[in-house]
């Protein structure tokens, strides 16, 4: 608990001082429940007061942990408990604090936060404080899932000990809890390996392709891509693009001779193939897809993929395609309502709200059901392999939520399927080596790709609007930056 309350404490003084502020003299509020969570928060809050930051504590339930409280008040702390009677004016001390510690719940909340508590969080949360640092997770988000419970102080940053847990990177749990960082305890050897995984730049850097001196097409990977309709004549137009900058051997296009002509226009290097296509070594296929001609252009080459053993991404119109169950090294790709669908085709009946509430219970249910990866689209990225592994992915920013960007992500993700089939995921190669099993290795490649994907839709954007087509073309100086830590 010490080595946690340090971590915590440390963190708050770091934030504070980037925001340009002195720590002697400013104020601190820490919102403290009855466990251990309270008692973290306790004991950094008697840290802080010993820094001569000037401290409170409002005791959420009446109770606390003893010594934490006891070394708070040694500390020379302000205790305030917390009734019916005093949350508004408690909500409007605290929220001019400097900085407020959320320690109400941690890993030992059952639900939400009720009572006087949660007012008190309710009514916070309205008044925006200037800083709030979440203690472990924040309370009333679900260390174990990333459900939440309403209310939720929404943290700038969450200090979690231990390892970062599953509930602050999948959503909604994400999305309150800002920035992660992680404070050792000394029980990380103890810890059940984590139930969520998180690529990093580190981890892409060793999984990235790279071409050996006799490369040549095949041994690079050739993708066919079925995509785009008379309707929808850019979808082809940026998957094609996206998937030929991605690192593929070639790409093949599959589609009207009208819809052809834009692509090539756009990227020459691709082949169209007006009838039975060439060798390919995976599949994309779905994104823009409308009218008959295409869909049976998509059906049959989801049996040549699936009678081959070739990896195909399905998006979007090739979803509804789909085999009742699926090889493992498909990879689904749906948006929350698209995802609703699959999950019907299985007789499970949920909402698009349902989905985006529970995001981690139901993208693992999908790939359970469908016997493929499924990689959910949203803020952050999920990735489930049928195996009950998830990644989970959020190097993008809302600015990518812009027509085209899931085509461009189908692009990027089918030509790493072809260069993953021609260059192979066994055991001697990359993916063993960072600990990632056979089993997980399409849903690995699927993350590398959404990383990638991200990672190139933030620089495109900066801090502000992008297009699909700026996304792609950002994919090979996003390789670049990622080659960078090859050696690091
Ligand atoms: N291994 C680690 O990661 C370590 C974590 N540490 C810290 O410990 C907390 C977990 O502490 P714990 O005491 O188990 O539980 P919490 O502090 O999260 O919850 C406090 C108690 O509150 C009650 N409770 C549960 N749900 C609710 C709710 N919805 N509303 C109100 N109260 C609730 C419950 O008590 P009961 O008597 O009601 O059962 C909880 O016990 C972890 O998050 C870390 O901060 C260690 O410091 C280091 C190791
Ligand atoms: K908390």
């Amino acid at each position: 608990m010490q080595r946690a309350a340090h971590g915590l404490a440390n963190a708050v003084v770091r934030e504070l001082r980037a925001d340009g502020r002195r720590i002697y003299g400013s104020s601190v509020t820490v919102l403290a429940g009855k466990g251990n969570n309270g008692g973290d928060g306790l004991f950094a809050a008697a840290m802080l007061a010993r820094r001569g930051m000037r401290t409170t504590a409002v005791l959420t339930a009446g109770s606390a942990h003893p010594d934490a409280l006891a070394a708070f008040r040694a500390a020379g702390g302000r205790v305030q408990p917390l009734d019916d009677a005093n949350v508004e004016e408690l909500a409007v001390a605290t929220a001019g604090d400097d900085v407020v510690i959320d320690a109400i719940l941690g890993t030992g909340a059952r639900g939400g936060l009720n009572g006087p508590a949660a007012e008190l969080v309710a009514a916070l949360q309205e008044l925006h404080p200037a800083l709030v640092v979440a203690c472990d997770v924040p309370s009333g988000v679900d260390a174990d899932t990333g459900e939440t419970h309403w209310p939720v102080l929404t943290a700038r940053l969450t200090v979690t000990f231990g390892g970062a847990k599953a509930g602050l990177l999948a959503d909604p749990g994400e999305g309150c809890s800002g920035r992660v960082h992680v404070v050792q305890i000394g029980i990380e050897d103890h810890l059940p390996s984590p139930a969520l995984r998180r690529l990093t730049v580190h981890d892409l850097a060793k999984l990235l392709p790279h071409p050996g001196r006799r490369a040549q097409k095949y041994t690079r990977g050739v993708v066919g891509v079925v995509a785009g309709s008379a309707r929808y004549t850019g979808a082809a137009a940026l998957s094609v693009e996206a998937a030929s900058v991605s690192g593929p051997g070639m790409v093949r296009y599959l589609g009207p001779e009208t819809v052809a002509r834009q692509v090539l226009a756009r990227t020459p290097e691709a082949i169209w193939e007006p009838d039975e296509p060439g060798r390919v070594q995976a599949w994309l296929l779905g994104p823009g897809l409308d009218g008959s001609d295409q869909l049976q252009r998509a059906k049959d080459a989801l049996q040549a993929a699936y009678d081959g053993g070739q990896p195909a991404v399905v998006d979007a119109g090739a979803l509804e395609l789909l085999p009742e169950r699926c090889p493992p090294n498909w990879i689904l790709t749906p948006h929350a309502g698209e995802l609703t669908s699959l999950l019907g085709r299985s007789e499970v009946r949920v909402t698009r709200d349902d989905v985006e509430s529970r995001t981690l219970h139901f993208v693992r249910l999908a790939a359970e059901h469908t016997g493929a990866v499924v990689l959910l689209k949203g803020a952050t990225t999920l990735i489930a392999s049928p195996s009950g592994t998830v990644f989970s992915q959020s190097d993008g920013n809302p600015w990518m939520s812009t027509a085209g960007s899931g085509d461009v992500l189908g692009g990027i993700l089918g030509a790493l399927a072809a260069s993953y089939a021609a260059s192979g995921l066994g055991d001697d190669g990359p993916f063993a080596g960072i600990g990632i099993g056979p089993e997980e290795r399409w849903a690995a490649v699927a993350a590398v790709g959404a990383s990638i994907h991200g990672m190139a839709g933030k620089a495109a954007s900066g801090a502000g609007p992008t297009t699909a087509a700026a996304i792609a073309r950002e994919v090979p100086e996003t390789f670049r930056v990622i080659h960078k830590y090859v050696s690091a």
